[in-house]
């Protein structure tokens, strides 16, 4: 699931989570080890093939209409109208869309295709290439061995805080310690949520009633660092992007990272629900504009119409001449429905 720089990630089994070590006053301790587990099987367990059904069944609103278009006899204009229609409905957004249709004509002339449903393979391909870029692992560990610091940002109700939790599970299942950062110091739900996956798995928490979201995530860097975790994850408080101050707050998160360990945040991650189609676009733009991100991850895309939005992303990341990688993509609210972005099986599960 990650790509994991330290020798001891390879080990076999599952290393436990250190301890953690005398809280400070602003810490939450976590509850006793012997706490029961989160949820379901462990997603090593968990076969690639159920989860790529989970995919296909989530994309089913987004591909009917797409493969509709190919239930006809002949590979003509109509067709092309139609195909374009159902992209746009997609939320492909008009550049992928145009983006796609060429390639695609390009690709039929190519392969000499006569048939609807070679063309449905066509797509296929086109729609895994453009995809391909943002397929990418995320890479946990430092030659320093100084912690790896994720910072999440997102709308509010985006998915950021499950996505921590799910995370949280999978790295420590991967023998990663963690140390998680409620930077939502207004919020008390929110520290709660994030406190609720902490004991789930056993890792510590940085935390405060109030205060500078900045100064939170300092401590936890630099807790980070003094305890020997390899992952530090901020858990940022959810806002749009039009909340300006809420925006100057980000910055000064990422400023005040950074004072901590010159080398962080080594990723700033932004949770999109996928269910928003253009306007989870929209979001990348904006954050991307306050905060140069490096990755994205996407949720929600069980039961959506609007997968296409990938292809919209692709082509601004094409634009941009900048891989912003969907490091992973959620497909439900079980652990093990958030998994790694695969540009092939997307493309497949979306046209099947
Ligand atoms: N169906 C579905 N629900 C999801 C997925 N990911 C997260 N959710 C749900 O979305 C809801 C909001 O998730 P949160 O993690 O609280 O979102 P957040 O971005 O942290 O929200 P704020 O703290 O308000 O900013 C929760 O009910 C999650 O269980 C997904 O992939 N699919």
């Amino acid at each position: 699931m990650f790509s994991l720089l330290k020798k001891k990630f390879f080990s076999s089994g599952h290393a436990q989570p250190a301890l953690p070590e005398a809280p400070p006053a602003t810490e939450a301790a976590p509850p006793a080890p012997a706490e029961a587990p989160p949820t379901p099987a462990p997603a090593a367990e968990a076969p690639r093939q159920s989860w790529l059904n989970r995919l296909r069944n989530g994309l089913r609103k987004t591909g009917s209409t797409l493969t509709s278009v190919f239930t006809g006899t002949q590979i003509d204009e109509t067709l092309y109208d139609e195909l374009e229609a159902a992209l746009l409905m997609a939320d492909t957004g008009t550049q992928a869309t145009q983006y796609l249709l060429d390639d695609l004509r390009r690709r039929v002339k190519a392969a000499k295709a006569t048939a609807p449903a070679e063309v449905k393979g066509l797509l296929a391909d086109a729609i895994a290439e453009l995809l391909q870029p943002l397929q990418k692992p995320l890479v946990i560990g430092r030659p320093d061995g100084g912690p790896t610091v994720l910072m999440v940002a997102g709308v509010n109700g985006a998915g950021k805080t499950t996505t921590i939790g799910k995370l949280t599970w999978h790295l420590s299942h991967s023998g990663a310690s963690v140390l998680l950062a409620a930077a939502d110091t207004f919020r008390a739900a929110a520290r709660e949520q994030l406190g609720v996956w902490a004991d789930r798995n056993t890792v510590d928490i940085i935390s405060q009633d109030g205060g500078d979201p900045a100064a939170v995530s300092f401590d936890a860097v630099n807790a980070g660092r003094a305890r020997g975790r390899d992952v530090v994850i901020v858990d940022t408080a959810g806002r749009l992007p039009t909340q300006l101050h809420l925006m100057e707050e980000l910055k000064k998160i990422k400023r005040v990272v950074q004072k901590a360990d010159a080398s962080a945040p080594h990723e700033v991650l932004l949770v999109i629900d996928g269910n928003t189609g253009q306007n989870a676009l929209a979001q990348v733009k904006a954050f991307d504009a306050a905060l140069t991100l490096t990755g994205l991850v996407v949720t929600k895309l069980d039961g959506t119409a609007k997968g296409g939005v990938l292809a919209a992303i692709a082509m601004w990341a094409r634009e941009q001449r900048r891989a912003v990688p969907v490091y992973f993509i959620g497909v439900g609210e079980q652990l093990e429905d958030l998994q790694t972005f695969d540009a092939r099986e997307f493309a497949a599960a979306l046209l099947s």
